[in-house]
C-alpha cells in the first residue's frame, strides 16, 4: 500500500522531527535521496560525469533540495546550471554548495526565450525546484515563460522535487492556462500553470495531489525519499494500493473445497431494459467474472441474459421476489421511466444490511430521493458515479466540472452526505467511506477505459466482490483495481501501444488478470 499525507500532516511531522536534529539535516536527508535518484536515472543512459542538468531553484526550502541536489551531481561531474527563478531569496547554504561544487548560476532574468531554449535544449536531466508544498496557486506569470519553453524543448528528463511546481499538493488541482497560444504553438486550453514532469521525487510520504488528476498525469513516476518522518505522520490521507494489497483479498474470497456457489456468494444484477438490454449483458458480464459463486438476473433483458450468459438465473420481476443474493446491482441502462422508479425503490425496501450497488439510472433516482434514503438505513450500499451523476447527487452549487477539480473533496461530501461508501468514477478512480478515515486512489486505470458500457462491467464486477463479502469499499476498491488492469490488458495486451477496446474485452480480460494479482502478490505491482 502507498500513502499520502496533507500538507498540514507533513508540515507538523517535518516540526516533530526538525527539532531533534540539527539544522539543516532533514534537507540534506531529502536532497542526498534525490542526487541519487537524478544519478540513477542518468546512468539509464550512460554516466553521471559529462551530462547536462538544468536546476530550476525557487525561493523556498524546494529550490533548497534542488540546488544542494545539484551541487552532489555537480560533485560526481555532471555540468549543473542553476536558474534562479527569486534570486534574492535563493537558499543561501544550496546556492553556495552548488557554486563550491562548480555549477553554474544564472538569474531568471538573464534567460530570456533564446538563452532558455539552448540552455534547456542541451539539458539531459531538468530538476523542477521552483515550489513544493509551500506553493499555492499556480506558478505564476514571472515563471511561466520558462516553464513554456520547458514544455517546447525536445524532452530532456524532467525530474520533479517533491511536488510538480504549480500542483496543489493537497488536492492534484492545477491552473488551466488563459493565455491563447504559448510560445511553443501549443493549442490553448491544453496547458495548465504547473511543470510536467517524468518522474517526482517525493519527501518523508507521497502528497495527495501526486495521484490524484490532473495532479498525477503532471507527477509521473513517483519515487519516495525516507527521511525518517513515517513515525511522526499521523494516520494516512490517502491510500494507493498495489498488487500485494488486493492479492490478498482475492485469496481470502478464493473458493475452498467445501464452498458452493451459495457460499461464495450470489449476485443480483437489476439491469437494462427493453431500450438498452445491452447494459445487462455486460452488467453480468462483470459479474460472471468478479468471484460471485452465481449471478441472478433481473429484469426486462432477462431473454437476452440468458441466451449471452447461460449461466445466469433470470427472471423478469422485481429485484425483491427473484430469490436469494447477497448483495444486489441496480441502475445500469435502467432508463427513468416508472418501472426503473419502481426496482430502485424495491430495492431500497430490501434488508437494510444487504450490500446494494447503485449506478448509473439508479442514481438519478436516489438523487431525487435525497440522501434519507441510504443515510442511517444501508450501512453497506455502494454509490458508482462519475462526475456528472456525483454533481447530481450532491446538488447545489457542485457541476461535473467542480467535480472533476475537486476529486478528494467530492467523493468525501457524498460519502458523508448519503452515510455510504462511494466510488467516484473518472481519470482516477477515488473510493471513500463515510467518516474520517483515508480515501482509497486506484492506480490501475487507462483512458483506453472510456468507452460505452465499460461502468456497466464495474458495476457487476463490483457487484460480484460485495457479494463475496467485506466491506463495501474495499469490494469497490478491489474492482476498481481489476477493472483498471483489465482495461490495460485489453488496450496494451502485452506491448506498449494501446489500441480501442470494447467493454466486453474488459469484461474478458478480467480471469487473466485476477490470475496476474493474486501471482504477483509479493510484489509492488503497480
Ligand atoms: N520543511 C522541511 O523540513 C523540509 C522541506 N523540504 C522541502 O521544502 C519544501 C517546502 O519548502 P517551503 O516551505 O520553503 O516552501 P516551497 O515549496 O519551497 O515554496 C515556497 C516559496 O515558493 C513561493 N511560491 C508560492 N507559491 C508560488 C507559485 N504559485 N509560483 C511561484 N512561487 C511560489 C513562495 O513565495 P512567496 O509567497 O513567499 O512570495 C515561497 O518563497 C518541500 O516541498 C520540500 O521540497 C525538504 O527539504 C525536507 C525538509
Ligand atoms: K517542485
Amino acid at each position: 500500500m502507498r500513502v499520502a499525507h496533507s500538507v498540514a500532516k507533513v508540515r507538523e511531522a517535518e516540526e516533530a522531527l526538525m527539532a531533534r536534529l540539527p539544522e539543516g539535516a532533514l534537507m540534506q536527508r531529502a536532497a542526498a535521496g534525490l542526487a541519487a535518484v537524478c544519478a540513477r536515472l542518468l546512468r539509464e543512459s550512460g554516466r553521471v560525469r559529462g551530462r547536462v542538468v538544468v536546476v530550476l531553484a525557487g525561493s523556498g526550502g524546494n529550490g533548497g533540495d534542488a540546488l544542494y541536489a545539484g551541487a552532489r551531481l555537480a560533485g560526481r561531474g555532471a555540468e549543473v546550471h542553476a536558474v534562479l527563478t527569486a534570486p534574492k531569496r535563493a537558499h543561501p547554504g544550496g546556492l553556495a554548495a552548488l557554486r563550491a561544487a562548480g555549477g553554474r548560476v544564472a538569474e531568471l532574468g538573464d534567460v530570456d526565450g533564446a538563452a532558455a531554449a539552448a540552455l534547456l535544449g542541451r539539458a539531459e536531466l531538468v530538476l523542477d525546484g521552483i515550489v513544493g508544498i509551500g506553493g499555492r496557486g499556480g506558478l505564476r506569470d514571472e515563471v511561466m515563460p520558462l516553464v513554456r519553453v520547458l514544455r517546447g524543448v525536445r524532452r530532456p528528463l524532467v525530474v520533479a522535487v517533491d511536488v510538480p511546481s504549480g500542483v496543489d499538493a493537497d488536492t492534484g488541482a492545477v491552473v488551466p492556462e488563459t493565455a491563447a497560444a504559448g510560445p511553443d504553438g501549443e493549442p490553448a486550453g491544453l496547458g495548465a500553470r504547473a511543470v510536467r514532469a517524468d518522474v517526482t521525487v517525493t519527501f518523508g510520504t507521497g502528497k495527495p495531489g501526486l495521484f490524484v488528476d490532473p495532479g498525477a498525469q503532471h507527477a509521473g513516476a513517483v519515487e519516495l525519499v525516507d527521511i525518517g518522518l513515517e513515525p511522526w505522520l499521523g494516520a494516512a490521507d490517502l491510500l494507493i494500493p498495489q498488487h500485494a494489497d488486493v492479492a490478498r483479498r482475492l485469496r481470502g474470497i478464493a473458493p475452498r473445497p467445501e464452498s458452493d456457489k451459495y457460499r461464495r456468494g450470489v449476485v443480483g444484477i437489476a439491469a437494462g431494459s427493453a431500450r438498452y438490454p445491452g447494459a445487462a449483458l455486460l452488467s453480468v458480464a462483470g459479474a460472471a467474472r468478479g468471484g460471485a459463486g452465481a449471478v441472478r438476473y433481473a429484469g426486462a433483458a432477462a431473454r437476452e441474459v440468458v441466451r449471452a450468459h447461460p449461466e445466469t438465473l433470470v427472471s423478469d420481476g422485481l429485484p425483491g421476489g427473484a430469490g436469494r443474493v447477497q448483495a444486489w446491482v441496480v441502475g445500469p441502462g435502467l432508463s427513468r421511466d416508472e418501472h426503473a422508479a419502481r426496482i430502485v425503490d424495491d430495492v431500497l425496501a430490501l434488508e437494510a444490511v444487504l450490500p446494494k450497488l447503485f449506478d448509473a439510472d439508479a442514481l438519478a433516482l436516489v438523487a431525487e430521493r435525497g440522501p434519507q434514503v441510504l443515510r442511517g438505513r444501508h450501512p453497506n450500499a455502494l454509490l458508482t458515479p462519475h462526475a456528472g451523476e456525483a454533481a447530481r447527487l450532491l446538488g447545489e452549487g457542485w457541476s461535473a466540472a467542480r467535480v472533476e477539480a475537486e476529486r478528494i473533496a467530492a467523493v468525501r461530501e457524498l460519502a458523508g452526505r448519503y452515510g455510504v461508501a462511494v466510488l467516484l468514477k473518472g481519470s482516477t478512480t477515488l473510493l471513500a467511506a463515510p467518516g474520517d478515515g483515508p480515501v482509497h486512489v486506484n492506480p490501475t486505470g487507462t483512458g483506453w477505459l472510456a468507452t460505452a458500457g465499460s461502468g456497466d462491467v464495474l458495476a457487476g464486477l463490483a457487484g460480484a466482490q460485495l457479494a463475496a463479502g467485506g466491506s463495501a469499499l474495499g469490494a469497490g476498491a478491489t474492482a476498481a483495481y481489476l477493472h483498471g488492469l483489465a482495461g490495460r490488458r485489453a488496450a496494451f495486451g502485452d506491448g506498449a501501444v494501446g489500441a480501442p477496446i470494447t467493454a466486453g474485452d474488459v469484461a474478458a480480460a478480467l480471469p487473466e488478470v485476477w490470475r496476474q494479482v493474486v501471482s504477483s502478490g509479493a510484489s509492488d505491482g503497480v
